[in-house]
């Protein structure tokens, strides 16, 4: 697969704070690639960095094979897609998408002709055929997402860039729309880059996950690498299924304020020291149940549980007063009930857990 955008040591900062600081990116082209990253870690930046709305101090962009640095945004043929859709009220479903069209700075397209079969395929593309006349003030919050892609996709980006395309629908409509983009997506056939600050719908959306955090890029790889391999305790966290404790490796043992853990085999090198297991990895037996071959058994207070559809995840009180938390998939094991206040042992495998070391 090959790049289509690569950014080097891109510097961008705001008077005094520096927003981003040295990112080092490529993405393939011809994929979904999600951003993912906390609030303030400098998302929108990035994108509008990209999109040339602003420019960096430092570093290069090479965006389908040259330097586009020095290229206006108009010149760039990169699409962007905003969060609140800014349509024109005024203006039919129709109207809004064959208005980039009519008025873009680079090569507008003039025959009322052509502008019209464009703007009905990408109404045919995005799935609205039947909306052309209608006022986007009269569609539901789907369609008026549909309609700002449709408007950028009409003038044939070589990339799209959606600054939290989902964040103004409500959830149901959110997890609809996840594989909605997808696919429109795979039929035109070019890299978006999809800002989120969702660690669910960045690992479900992108073929390719960026972790943004501290104004650099923590990490890129796939879903599944980025899920079960967070190369820090701060990407570990921001996926906010891991229990983290800080604390120093020594020899075989990690000391932490909760207690000492056997090191496994995951043993990941990090400034940032921590011990990490993920939720659904522990198991939750009566209170004295020991550790078997190659287990952790560590006790903890009942708190309370939490039923979220096809999981339930408890949470107990160390004896530190840390909290740690269990999800137990229900199409493994029916659910149980424990006491409240009630000490249990969470037993887990060493080998599962991730040492930063
Ligand atoms: N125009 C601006 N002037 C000054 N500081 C800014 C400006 N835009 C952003 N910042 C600062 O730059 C940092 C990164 O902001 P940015 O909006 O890129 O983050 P983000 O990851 O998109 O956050 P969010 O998820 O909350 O939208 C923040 O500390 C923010 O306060």
């Amino acid at each position: 697969m090959s790049t289509v955008l690569q950014l080097s040591n891109v510097v961008k900062s705001y008077g005094d704070a520096v927003a981003l600081d040295g990112i080092d990116l490529f993405l393939p082209d011809d994929s979904y690639v999600s951003l993912l990253g906390p609030s303030g870690a400098g998302k929108t930046t990035l994108l509008r960095v990209i999109a040339g709305f602003e420019t960096p101090e430092r570093g290069a962009i090479r965006f389908a094979g040259r330097d586009i640095g020095g290229v206006a945004p108009y010149e760039r043929e990169i699409g962007f897609v905003f969060q609140n859709f800014a349509l024109f009220p005024h203006l039919t479903v129709e109207k809004n998408i064959a208005f980039g069209l009519e008025n873009r700075k680079n090569n507008p397209v003039t025959d009322p002709q052509i502008v019209r079969r464009k703007a009905r395929d990408m109404i045919a593309l995005v799935g609205l055929t039947g909306l052309e006349e209608r006022a986007v003030t009269q569609i539901s919050g789907g369609q008026k997402q549909r309609v700002a892609l449709a408007r950028t996709l009409v003038t044939d980006p070589k990339m799209v860039l959606l600054d939290e395309p989902l964040g103004a629908l409500d959830a149901n409509l959110r997890m609809r729309m996840r594989s909605e983009l997808r696919s429109i997506r795979e039929r035109c056939g070019v890299t978006f880059l999809h800002v989120t600050g969702s660690e669910t719908e960045a690992l479900a959306m992108g073929d390719t996950v960026l972790v943004l955090d501290g104004r650099k890029i923590a990490q890129q790889g796939d879903s599944d690498t980025v899920y079960n391999h967070p190369v820090s305790p701060a990407v570990a966290r921001f996926l906010n299924c891991y229990n983290i404790f800080s604390g120093v490796i020594e020899g075989l043992v990690f000391k932490t304020a909760a207690g000492v853990f056997p090191v496994g085999a995951t043993v990941q090198p990090c400034a940032q020291k921590a011990y990490a297991i993920r939720y659904d990895r522990i198991a939750i037996r009566p209170a004295g149940t020991p550790a078997g071959e190659g287990e952790i058994a560590f006790e903890g207070a009942f708190l309370a549980s939490e039923y979220t559809g096809s999981a339930i995840t408890s949470f107990f009180t160390l004896d530190d007063g840390k909290v740690f938390e269990v999800e137990t998939h229900l199409s493994h094991a029916a659910p149980e009930s424990y006491e409240p206040h009630g000490r249990y042992s969470l037993i887990w495998k060493k080998d599962d857990a991730i040492v930063y070391a």
